[in-house]
């Protein structure tokens, strides 16, 4: 498994980190086996998998049991778990405990706290704890009943800079890795050439030191609104719809099971159930 100090290096050689999410066993599995350097257990299971219309309802519980099962799928690739909307701000003692519970019950190696301002210090306090973090600025989707949507971020000077002064505070503070969404790619580049740790873009152009992408975007897995950034390598929805359809179809029709889905008795049992009489 690679470590945080595999990532920094990575960094250093310009060699591109990649992350992906995945939120349950087979798809951690297939992640895993497409030689991701990390996965990601993002609150966004709120929307691609439980029906939620934003990261707002997902509980600590939520992320436990999706970590749990793409542990279990992916037993050597680093996993870092999101922490979901407002489990990291009411008291380091509750944020000390999640953090425990998902790295200790759910098998996370690190965890992603969103945002800056009072977040900085609880980074600290969580790597001085030895808990490996990872930031998130720019669009930060648990703020986005206070952003007023799913906006581009860092548009003007003044934005562009405070984003790198965050980053910055966030390096500080002790986080090994930060991910930057929906920003332009000018400025995902002057992060990852002001930052020393790793800059995991999302929607941040092409010159970030990585790139992260949710599982379900790029397989065109669902019917969520898929944001600009994302890129479909596949579209895997017609292909599930189809099969399901057919299935429906043939049992209607009798088609399914046939012979091969079937189990048979012996002809000498077959007697005996009919008591010797055939049928
Ligand atoms: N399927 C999925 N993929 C994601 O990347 C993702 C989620 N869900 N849910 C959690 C957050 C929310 N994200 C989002 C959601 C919507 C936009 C969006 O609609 N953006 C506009 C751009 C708006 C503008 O131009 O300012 C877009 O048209 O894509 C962006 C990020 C990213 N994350
Ligand atoms: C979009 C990524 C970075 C994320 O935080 C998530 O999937 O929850
Ligand atoms: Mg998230």
């Amino acid at each position: 498994m690679k470590t945080t100090a595999n990532f920094q290096k990575m960094k250093q050689n310009s060699e591109k980190i990649t992350m992906m999410t995945a939120y349950d066993a087979p798809a951690a599995r297939l992640v895993e086996q497409a030689g991701t350097d990390m996965i990601l257990v993002g609150d966004s299971l709120g929307m691609v998998v439980l029906g939620y219309d934003s990261t707002i309802p997902v509980t600590v519980d939520d992320m436990l049991l999706h970590t749990k099962a793409a542990r279990r799928g992916a037993r050597n690739t680093f996993i870092v778990a999101d922490m979901p909307f407002l489990s990291y701000h009411a008291n380091l003692t509750e944020t000390f405990s999640y953090a425990k519970r998902l790295m200790q019950e759910g098998g996370a190696n690190a965890v992603k706290l969103e945002g800056a301002g009072s977040v900085i210090n609880t980074i600290s306090k969580l790597t001085e704890a030895g808990v490996p973090v990872v930031g998130h600025l720019g669009l930060t989707p648990q703020a986005v009943g206070v952003l007023g949507g799913y906006r581009v971020q860092g548009k003007d000077p003044e934005s562009a800079r405070k984003l790198v002064a965050d980053a910055k505070a966030l390096e500080e503070a002790g986080a090994f890795a930060i991910v930057v969404e929906c920003v332009p790619e000018q400025v995902g580049k002057m992060l990852s050439e002001k930052c020393n740790i790793p800059i995991i873009g999302i929607g941040a152009g092409v010159d970030t030191d990585g790139q992260v992408l949710v599982y379900h975007d790029i397989l065109g897995y669902g019917e969520v609104h898929v944001p600009k950034f994302a890129k479909s390598y596949a579209n895997i929805s017609p292909i599930i719809e189809k099969a399901l359809k057919t299935y429906v179809h043939e049992v209607k029709e009798k088609k399914f099971p046939a012979a091969e889905h079937s189990f048979t008795m012996t002809e000498d049992a077959l007697s005996g159930l009919y008591g010797g009489v055939s049928k």
